[in-house]
């Protein structure tokens, strides 16, 4: 049996409806046939780019608690003169509050997006909400793929998360650790050649090759290091090669070059045909200049959602320009702390955003105008296509692509 709409790799050139994406991911947990990896013929960073990636898309997602107060110190009912008090507990008293508060944005195959903000800001709370980690009914917004509403089945089959602690057995090399992970999380009908060699292709892919048959350890024997032990985490969780992975803080407590090597290994996994989301507390210039998106959270709010390299204009024109020699995440973090300690807070950062969000969008949409007049002009002058293959290009140029 075949699974080639399923995987990322497979499905290039093909734009696959949810429901053949569910049909094909039914398949994938039938017994009967093999996983969709079986097809992904290793190594896959040879694949031509696909014609239709896969997108994530998030919109207006507000998320709120309810934070029950629980202690009230009421005069004791023994007599008003007593300075004795009796402690209230469990308090109907309930107030809400909001942890996530209408965010959007879009994180695409191919591409590493990664969410940053101060401690508290909403950081995990967004990748758990993306990730089916929250509850529904309190998680309000839509997180579609691909324009269609995403199903809760299908996000546990298509993606892995990969949270901060990391519990592997110390006495297992990396290369046993990643095959008791394909043992347990692959289709027991798939080969044992076929688990080793998926294992072989996550070594080299998550670059674990030298530490390959090194001992994970821990605090009594020595192992691994931190940042390759993270790797090995990373691997567990996505021998099955999800089309999205959520990371918490994958580089959180790691040196940083360790952290570098860790965020590298994501973008190739990103680069391979996934959609790789994940937190981040504060970047080095090296790991940003590997970063395709970001989002920067301010107490639940968007205030920032662009690429790294939009940074410069983007903070120019709200009137803070980033000094050429300035580290532009550390920048950006620095001066939405220093607004969060005004009386007005990040408010004025947090509207200048949205204005900026539907500017661009405004200019995305006459780009693509601009587009389509083009193309009806060329379909005018050449009704009958391109001479050779009778083929326009699908989008605008007016040379032919066959
Ligand atoms: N169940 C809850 N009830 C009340 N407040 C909560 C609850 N869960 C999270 N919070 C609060 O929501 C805010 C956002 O938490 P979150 O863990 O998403 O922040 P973060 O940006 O990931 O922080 P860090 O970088 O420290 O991990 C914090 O102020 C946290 O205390």
């Amino acid at each position: 049996m075949e699974l080639k709409e399923f995987s990322p790799r497979i499905r290039r050139g093909v734009n696959p409806t949810l429901g053949e994406l569910l049909k094909s991911v039914g398949d994938a947990q039938s017994p009967d046939h093999d996983h969709h990896i079986l097809e992904l013929g290793f190594p896959c960073s040879s694949v031509p780019p696909s014609s239709y990636p896969f997108v994530l898309s998030f919109t207006n997602l507000t998320y709120s608690v309810k934070v029950r107060l629980k202690v009230n110190l009421i005069p004791s009912c023994f007599g008003a003169n007593s300075n004795t008090a009796e402690v209230k507990l469990g308090s109907s008293n309930a107030n809400t509050k909001v942890l996530l508060n209408g965010i959007s944005g879009e994180a695409r195959e191919g591409e590493l997006m990664a969410v940053l903000g101060a401690s508290g800001s909403g950081k995990s709370t967004l990748i758990d909400a993306l990730a089916d980690r929250i509850s529904k009914d309190s998680l309000k917004g839509s997180i579609t793929l691909n324009g269609e509403a995403l199903d809760s089945r299908l996000l546990k089959v298509i993606s892995a998360y990969v949270m901060q602690d990391d519990l592997l057995f110390p006495m297992l090399t990396v290369e046993e650790t990643l095959m008791f992970s394909a043992e347990f999380r692959l289709p027991r009908s798939l080969s044992k050649s076929k688990k080793k060699a998926r294992v072989q292709a996550l070594i080299d892919q998550l670059g674990l090759r030298n530490a390959a048959t090194t001992v994970i350890g821990d605090e009594g024997h020595r192992g691994v290091s931190g940042g390759e032990r993270r790797r090995v985490s990373i691997g567990i969780d996505i021998i099955h090669d999800p089309i999205v992975l959520f990371l918490d803080e994958p580089t959180s407590g790691l040196d940083s070059t360790s952290a570098f090597m860790v965020v590298k290994v994501l973008q190739r996994i990103a680069q391979s045909g996934s959609i790789v989301v994940m937190s981040i507390h504060q970047p080095s210039y090296r790991i940003l200049s590997l970063l395709d998106r970001l989002i920067f959270l301010s107490h639940g709010q968007t205030v920032y959602g662009g690429s790294p390299a939009n940074l410069p204009v983007f903070f120019r024109e709200f009137g803070h320009p980033i000094p050429e020699t300035e580290n532009r995440t550390e920048f950006a973090l620095d001066l939405i702390r220093e607004l969060e300690e005004t009386p007005g807070g990040t408010k004025s950062l947090v509207e200048f955003n949205k204005s900026w969000q539907l500017n661009k969008n405004q200019q995305r949409q006459e780009g693509r105008s601009k587009q389509l007049d083009q193309l009806h002009h060329q379909a005018k002058a050449f009704p009958q296509g391109c001479n050779k293959c009778k083929h326009f290009k699908r989008q605008t140029s007016l040379r032919c692509t066959k």
